[in-house]
């Protein structure tokens, strides 16, 4: 496997003042000179937005109404509908006026991420509040029940963005872990092949480059409003976009409480894969050694496969 990187949001490395100071100037100069042509997008309507299913599983609010509208491919990876056609239309034709109006004006934009070239950070667009009611009140009800230990419960920021696919845009995307700790990510269509997302598996920091476990191999292909909600730290990437054009919606859910606390965390976190298996085999040559201790005294003749097992 080769060396997975993290992505992240273009001016928010370890962001100084002064950069911090440079990108809210760069945003008013967006939102003073960019004209929305959708606006219906910038309020939160949620029966125009959200088809009733995900609407009735909101309402319902426990773990049991969401498995209801879940598709769980591997461990951490829902699928489920969300997004009405209407909607996704609406942000189409929204995303197709800031590029004519960046082909007109020439106006120069900050790429949605580190490493997506094509799309917008619709934060930038005037799109901050809606999409902030967004996870507040349609994310964080699902990523509290099924994120609870990676600061699901606790998200508080977010970085929302279009990414774009296809001839002339990007093709594809390396594997790589979010600067986020829940990702809720969209198709909103429009006709393409291939694009498929794929899963190697949650890594914390160490352990990032190590290899996968088979079982953690998946692969799922975009479908219109279909959404998909994972941890940021579920290593993904997604394979070329063959033909058409391929628009997804993204929004990185962070928790500044879950990151303070992870940098005085002295546990291996149980939510990586490799942590989780290095603590398995820790346990299961102790359980051996000690077995082994208890035959020696009760003078019983261990098996071969018995003395084996505590070798490192
Ligand atoms: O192209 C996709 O659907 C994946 C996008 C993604 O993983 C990201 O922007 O972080
Ligand atoms: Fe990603």
């Amino acid at each position: 496997m080769s060396t997975i990187s993290q992505g992240n949001q273009n001016g928010n490395q370890e962001s100084s003042s002064s950069c911090e100071k440079l990108v809210k100037e760069y945003r008013e100069r967006v939102m003073s000179n960019y004209r929305p042509m959708r606006r219906e997008l910038y309020q939160m309507n949620p029966n125009r937005f959200f088809v009733p299913s995900f609407l009735n599983a909101i309402t319902e609010n426990t773990e049991e109404g969401f498995r209801n509208i879940i598709s769980e491919p591997s461990p951490g990876i829902l699928t489920f509908d969300m997004l009405q056609p209407d909607f996704c239309k609406l942000l189409l034709d929204e995303v197709g006026n800031i590029e004519n109006w960046l082909h007109e004006t020439r106006f120069r934009i900050m790429p949605p991420n580190t490493m997506n070239a094509y799309g917008a950070v619709l934060d930038d667009f005037g799109l901050e509040t809606m999409l902030a009611k967004l996870m507040e009140d349609f994310i964080l009800p699902m990523s509290t029940i099924f994120f609870p230990e990676v600061g699901g419960a606790t998200l508080d920021s977010h970085h929302g963005y279009i990414v774009e696919y296809g001839k002339d845009r990007d093709d594809h995307l390396d594997l790589h872990v979010d600067d986020s700790e829940v990702t809720l990510n969209v198709c909103l269509g429009e006709q393409f092949s291939g694009g498929e997302l794929f899963f190697c598996g949650v890594r914390c920091d160490k352990h990032i480059n190590v290899e996968s476990e088979p079982g953690e191999i998946v692969t799922y292909s975009h479908v219109p409003g279909r959404a998909v909600l994972h941890r940021g730290r579920h290593r993904h990437g997604a394979l070329s976009t063959t033909s058409g054009h391929r628009v997804n919606l993204l929004l990185w859910c962070q928790s500044s409480i879950f990151r303070q606390l992870r940098k005085y965390e002295k546990e291996a976190p149980s939510w990586c894969g490799a942590c989780r298996k290095e603590k398995e085999e820790r346990q299961l040559r102790s359980s051996a050694a000690l077995n082994l201790e208890l035959q020696k005294l009760l003078g019983v003749r261990p098996t071969s496969s018995e003395t084996d097992s505590t070798s490192p």
